[in-house]
């Protein structure tokens, strides 16, 4: 049994149905969305119209970003976060995934979890249609003058640590946008596997029970109800008993949430809430990680910019029409179409320049030199006000992320309703460290920007707009706090790693202490990939069936 249907769920019920003899439940609270509009690439991934499917929750004030309250953003319904992604496919650096292993996490290095994201993975060339809104071209000529490599695959394991490169998206040969559950449920398999496979949307779970009458507190249940109906924390609808496995996939946000209602996590959280203990575990919703951004951005003109298509009705109808007809254009792409990524140890001391004697030594499989920022290209206001009426002028944001932050936040409840978002704190920037990266990565986009080439072809005029008022450290750090906010990659909220360490599960996704319960999602990384995150975890699904598959085989 498995809940939530979102990226992870929706591999792991694809995964363990393949055997004849699993009964899979997969269990989601949002509804299925299908349907033209839901495919199409730019379309879907505009999160902000009213009929968007996602969950919408605002942080606690930040302390980091003075103050200030951050809106937060979840993919509701099967599917989960690829509902409204921006599509981008990014491994990490094997760096990455061998610093768990380094760090004690058995089964996790990169020749570990290759296979894994190769398993999942079936890659189409990208077409060679004319760059993108002008986003590609001339910023790879900038990435070559700065001495930053251009490179045609950044998800190469054997690339270099910095580099400039186009990005991987999971948008299908057909130039749909390829959901989670059009990979991995679709329709086809699931009548293929009726009686064995079932998925119940609009079903909100509320918790899981245990049995506590053996001496092993064991998972054996999971109580749910209608989403639209099922009101407070005793009205749970149904309850379903697991004859071998529960596992929780309900994200980073909810997966805490979800152990808290069950009667894991503090004691003191528990208690205050009246709820009973069933395991103290200090560690669940502790330790919630994010990319934390700032937009540097440019004034462009209307037509090189996303803020084009509301501008002009004429244009957005063309491009539409061009989708319809050769699935090509601006609806057909992904909004961020290239970006750079870097050890910060690569650039100099003010950012402004990269050292070209850390790179010659540097490699992708060490932890050392794995990236620390991204400097993603989005030829769109990336943090647009609401209600802002018809823009006037088009926006190129370089959107530099701390892709290593040291900053933690928490995950608690804020009722007992399963309906209730939790309380949730990113704690961004509460770690000075990040500021550094992060005034690093400012002025190296400054910097960058400087170094467009003037004049030729492509080249599209840039009038600054949003950027620091000055060049101290003061001045650029004061606008980091004031203008940073989250990329939406919440994650490591119930990381694996010791329980003594903080950690909710181990290394094969079992819930510690708990028989009978794993956790695959976003919650489980140890520290959050210096990645767009889908990928990374559809990874952890497919070795969450694997672990899965092992288990029955073996009992
Ligand atoms: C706006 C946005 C843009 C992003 N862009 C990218 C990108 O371009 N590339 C990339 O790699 N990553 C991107 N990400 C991140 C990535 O999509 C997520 O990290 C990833 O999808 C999370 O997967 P998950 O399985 O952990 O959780 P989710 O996919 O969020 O799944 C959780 C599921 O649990 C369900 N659920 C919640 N509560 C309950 C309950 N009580 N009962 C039953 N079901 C419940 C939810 O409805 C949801 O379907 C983006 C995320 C967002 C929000």
């Amino acid at each position: 049994m498995g809940y939530a249907g979102g990226t992870a769920g929706c591999v792991v019920a694809s995964r363990l149905s393949e055997d004849p003899n699993a009964r899979v439940l997969l269990l989601e609270r949002g509804p299925l969305v299908d349907g033209w509009a839901a495919h199409v690439p730019l379309l879907a991934s505009n999160f902000t119209t009213k009929t968007a499917p996602v969950y919408r929750q605002r942080t606690v004030p930040q302390p980091g970003l003075g103050g200030r309250v951050v809106d937060m953003i979840g993919g509701k319904g099967l599917g989960g976060g690829t509902l409204v992604n921006a599509e981008l496919y990014t491994r990490g650096v094997p760096g990455e995934y061998n610093a768990w292993a380094i760090a004690g996490r058995q089964g996790w290095g990169w020749e570990d979890v290759e296979p894994a994201f190769k398993k999942s993975q079936m890659w189409i060339p990208p077409k060679d249609t004319p760059a993108f809104m002008g986003s590609e071209g001339v910023n790879y000529d900038a990435a070559a003058t700065f001495g930053v490599p251009v490179v045609a695959d950044g998800n190469d394991p054997n690339g270099p640590v910095a580099w400039c490169s186009r990005l991987d998206s999971t948008i299908a040969k057909d130039g749909k946008r390829n959901m989670i559950q059009d990979a991995f449920l679709p329709q086809k398999l699931v009548s293929e596997r009726k009686g064995r496979l079932t998925i119940s949307v609009g079903a909100l779970v509320h918790r899981v029970g245990f049995d506590k009458e053996s001496d092993v507190i064991r998972a054996t249940s999971v109580e749910f109800g209608d989403d639209a109906t099922a009101k407070g924390e005793g009205t749970a609808k149904y309850s379903v008993v697991a004859t071998r496995e529960i596992i929780l996939c309900a994200g980073a946000i909810i997966t805490p949430q979800l152990l808290l209602l069950s009667g894991i996590g503090p004691r003191a959280d528990l208690e205050f809430h009246k709820i009973q203990v069933v395991r103290d575990m200090p560690g669940v919703g502790a330790h919630l990680q994010d990319h934390v951004s700032v937009p540097v951005q440019y004034h462009v003109p209307l037509e090189e910019s996303i803020e084009g298509l509301q501008a002009k009705p004429l244009f957005a109808v063309g491009q539409l029409l061009k989708y319809v007809f050769t699935r090509e254009g601006i609806f057909g792409s992904q909004v961020q179409q290239a970006g750079i990524f870097l050890p910060s140890s690569a650039l100099s001391e003010d950012g402004t320049a990269i050292r070209k004697d850390v790179l010659e030594h540097a490699h992708r499989h060490t932890p050392r030199h794995v990236p620390d920022i991204e400097v993603m290209f989005l030829p769109v206001d990336s943090d647009p006000p609401t209600n802002q009426g018809t823009p006037k002028r088009g926006v190129f944001s370089y959107l530099c992320a701390a892709v290593q932050p040291r900053s933690v936040g928490s995950v608690r409840l804020a009722s007992k309703d399963a309906r209730d978002a939790p309380v949730v704190d990113l704690g961004l920037l509460s770690d000075p460290e990040d500021v550094v990266v992060l005034r690093k990565a400012v002025r190296f986009a400054l910097a960058f920007q400087a170094r467009l080439p003037v004049e030729g072809k492509g080249v599209v005029p840039m009038t600054p707009w949003s950027a620091p008022p000055g060049e101290r450290d003061r001045e650029v750090d004061e606008w980091v706090r004031e203008n940073a906010g989250t990329t939406y990659h919440y994650s490591s909220s119930a990381r694996m790693a010791p329980e003594a360490e903080g950690g909710v599960v181990d290394d094969r996704l079992r819930v510690h202490g708990v028989a009978n319960l794993r956790i695959a999602d976003a919650s489980v990384f140890p520290t959050i990939p210096g990645a767009h995150l889908q990928a990374p975890v559809v990874m952890v699904a497919e070795r969450c069936a694997e672990f899965v598959k092992a288990a029955a085989a073996s009992s």
